[in-house]
C-alpha cells in the first residue's frame, strides 16, 4: 500500500460529503444551505491548517534549536509572483518560521540563477526552498529544478520527488504545493475519495499529475486525466499572441494575463509607480550585484490591457456554440459518459464538428468525461469553462484556476450572459431527452437539483452572477474593473454541485499553508526530529 504523509491519512472530523445516503444526512448538517452546494472554504482551512502549523514551529524551536526556514528566489516583478511571493513570506513569518526572499532580476542568466539556488541550498539556515513560477522564457526550467538538492525541494518539483509520487508505494518525500492543498482541503471537508471516479482536468506536473497520484493514493476508484491536448482549441484564438511565458502561466494555472499586461510581466520591468491592485508588491530586489526598489502598478497596467485589447479572457462564444452544437445534435449520448477513445470516430458519424485529427476529444466532448466524476477538479486555466451541465447532479467540484478577467457590466459580458442562458436552455433540453433515453437516475437527481432554490448567499447574488472578489479584498472593495474568478462558473454550478471550491478563497490559500507545511517537515528532516521512511 502506498505510504502518504501523516496529514494525508488523519481522520477528518468533518461531516462527508459527496457520500452514499447514509452519510448525506450528515452532509445537510455542515453549513450550507438544505439544496446548496457546500462551500469549501479554503481560506478558513487555510487559516486552521497554519495555527497548527504554528504549534509544529514551536515545536521545532523547542526540540531543534531553530526556526524552520524558507528560502525563495524570485526572478523579475511578475505581479501575479510578486503576490504570491508576499502571500508565502507574511504566512512564514506569522507562524514563527524564518523566511529569506532572493529577488532577482530578469534578465539573469541561467548561472546566476542556479547560483542563488544552490546557495540558498547551502544554506543552514534554511530548510526548504523554492523558485516561483513561471521563469522567463531564456531560462531552462527543467536545468533549475533538477540543480535543487531534493532534501531541499519543499515544491516537490524535483524528479526524484516527482518519481517517488508516480510510484506506488513509495514515499514522497514532499508533494508540490498545490496538489497537496487539494488533498489537504478535501480530506479536512469530509470528501471521501475512496472508491471515487475522479476526473483532473489538466496534465500540468506542478498540479493535475501529482493529483492524479495522490487521488490512486487515497483510494480513488479510476481517475482520468484530461490533458491538454483535449482542450487545446480553447487556447487556439490566443496562438498567434501567445508566448513562452503565458504558456508557462497557463501550465501553473496562473492568471492568464490579457497580452498587454503580459507583456509588462514578461519584460519584468521594475517600475515606479505603485497602484491598488498589485496589494504586496513592493519591496526590495537585486539585480545582479545590485538592488532596486520594485514597484508594479498592476490594476493601471491591467486597465491599460483591456482598454487596448477588450474583455482578455472572456469565454469566446464559439466555445459555448460547440457545446451547444453538441447538446442539439447529440439525442442522449452527451448524457451518457463517453469514452475517451473512440468517441471521436462516433463524432464523425454524427456529423459533428471534428476538431482534432489526434483522435483526442474537443472540447464540446468535455462535459460528457467531467460528468462521470464524482470528484472533478479542474486546472485549466480558462475562466468559467465549467458550467452545470459539466457537472455530475451531487459531485464535488475543486477549482484551481485563477484568471483575471473584466468585472461584470461590460458589453462582453452582457453577450455572455445571453450566450450563457440560451446555453442554459438547450441543457434543459438535453435533460429532458435524458430522461425520455431512460436515464432514470441521472433524471431524478437532475430533477432534485432543479428543485434546490437558487443560490443565494454570501457569494452569488439572486441573479445568479458571483460577489466573489478580485485580486485581493482591497481590490473588490476599491472596485475595480476586473477581478479574480476561477475555472469554474460557481454560481452556475453551485444548485449542481454537492460543494465546491470558490475563487479567490479556494485552493489558492491552500497552497500556501501547504509551502508552510512542507518546509515544517524539511525541518523535522534536517534536525534529526523525524526519519524519512523512503523504501
Ligand atoms: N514554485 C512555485 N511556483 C508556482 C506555484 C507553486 O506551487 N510553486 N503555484 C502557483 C502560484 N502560487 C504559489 O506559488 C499560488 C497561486 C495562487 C494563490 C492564491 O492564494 N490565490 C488566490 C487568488 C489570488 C488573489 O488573492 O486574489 C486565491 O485563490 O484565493 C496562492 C499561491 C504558480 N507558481
Amino acid at each position: 500500500m502506498a505510504v502518504l504523509p501523516r496529514h494525508l491519512v488523519h481522520t477528518s472530523t468533518a461531516t462527508s460529503i459527496g457520500e452514499e445516503p447514509a452519510s448525506a444526512a450528515a452532509a445537510a448538517t455542515a453549513p450550507a444551505a438544505a439544496g446548496q452546494a457546500h462551500v469549501l472554504d479554503g481560506r478558513g482551512m487555510a487559516a486552521a491548517w497554519q495555527e497548527e502549523l504554528a504549534h509544529d514551529v514551536q515545536d521545532v524551536c523547542a526540540r531543534g534549536g531553530r526556526p524552520p526556514g524558507l528560502g525563495v528566489v524570485l526572478v523579475g516583478s511578475r505581479p501575479d509572483s510578486l503576490l504570491y511571493v508576499s502571500r508565502k513570506r507574511e504566512a512564514c513569518e506569522k507562524v514563527g518560521m524564518f523566511v529569506e526572499v532572493r529577488q532577482l532580476s530578469a534578465r539573469v542568466t541561467q548561472r546566476q540563477l542556479e547560483g542563488a539556488v544552490t546557495a540558498l541550498c547551502a544554506d543552514r539556515r534554511i530548510d526548504g526552498v523554492l523558485v516561483q513560477l513561471p521563469l522567463p522564457p531564456h531560462i531552462d526550467e527543467e536545468a533549475i529544478i533538477e540543480q535543487f538538492d531534493p532534501q531541499k525541494d519543499v515544491d516537490g518539483f524535483h524528479p526524484i520527488n516527482m518519481g517517488r509520487i508516480l510510484m506506488r508505494g513509495r514515499a514522497a518525500r514532499f508533494i508540490p504545493c498545490t496538489a497537496l492543498g487539494v488533498i489537504e482541503l478535501l480530506q479536512r471537508s469530509g470528501v471521501a475519495m475512496r472508491g471515487k471516479s475522479v476526473v483532473v482536468m489538466g496534465d500540468s506536473n506542478i498540479v493535475g499529475m501529482p493529483l492524479a497520484m495522490l487521488f490512486r493514493d487515497a483510494g480513488a476508484a479510476t481517475v482520468t486525466v484530461l490533458h491538454r491536448t483535449s482542450y487545446r482549441e480553447l487556447f487556439e484564438d490566443a496562438a498567434s499572441t501567445e508566448r513562452a511565458d503565458q504558456r508557462a502561466a497557463a501550465d501553473a494555472c496562473l492568471p492568464r494575463l490579457p497580452g498587454h499586461v503580459a507583456a509588462h510581466a514578461a519584460g519584468f520591468e521594475a517600475g515606479s509607480s505603485r497602484g491598488a491592485g498589485g496589494g504586496a508588491a513592493a519591496g526590495e530586489g537585486q539585480d545582479g550585484g545590485g538592488s532596486h526598489r520594485f514597484q508594479v502598478d498592476y490594476s493601471s497596467a491591467l486597465r491599460q490591457a483591456y482598454s487596448q485589447t477588450g474583455a482578455a479572457g472572456a469565454v469566446p462564444a464559439d466555445q459555448q456554440q460547440h457545446i451547444q452544437q453538441q447538446q442539439q445534435q447529440q439525442a442522449g449520448p452527451a448524457d451518457t459518459p463517453q469514452r475517451h477513445h473512440g468517441a471521436h470516430s462516433s463524432r464523425g458519424q454524427q456529423g459533428l464538428p471534428q476538431q482534432q485529427s489526434s483522435g483526442s476529444p474537443g472540447v464540446s466532448e468535455l462535459p460528457g468525461i467531467t460528468r462521470t466524476a464524482d470528484i472533478l477538479v479542474v486546472a485549466v486555466g480558462y475562466p468559467n469553462l465549467v458550467r452545470r451541465e459539466w457537472v455530475k447532479p451531487g459531485a464535488v467540484v475543486i477549482d484551481v484556476g485563477i484568471n483575471v478577467v473584466p468585472r461584470h457590466g461590460t458589453e462582453q459580458e452582457a453577450q455572455q450572459g445571453a450566450a450563457a442562458q440560451q446555453q442554459g436552455a438547450a441543457a434543459q433540453q438535453q435533460q429532458q431527452r435524458a430522461a425520455a433515453g431512460g436515464e432514470a437516475a441521472l433524471q431524478r437527481s437532475q430533477q432534485q437539483a432543479r428543485q434546490r432554490p437558487p443560490v443565494v448567499n454570501d457569494y452569488c447574488t439572486p441573479d445568479g452572477a458571483s460577489r466573489l472578489g478580485g485580486w485581493s479584498e482591497q481590490d473588490s472593495a476599491a472596485q475595480q474593473p476586473w477581478h479574480v474568478v476561477g475555472d469554474v462558473d460557481f454560481c452556475d454550478v453551485a444548485p449542481v454541485a454537492a460543494a465546491l471550491t470558490p475563487v479567490p478563497g479556494g485552493v489558492g490559500p491552500m497552497t500556501i499553508a501547504a509551502v508552510l507545511h512542507n518546509t515544517v517537515q524539511a525541518a523535522r528532516y534536517n534536525l534529526g526530529l523525524e526519519k524519512q521512511e523512503l523504501r
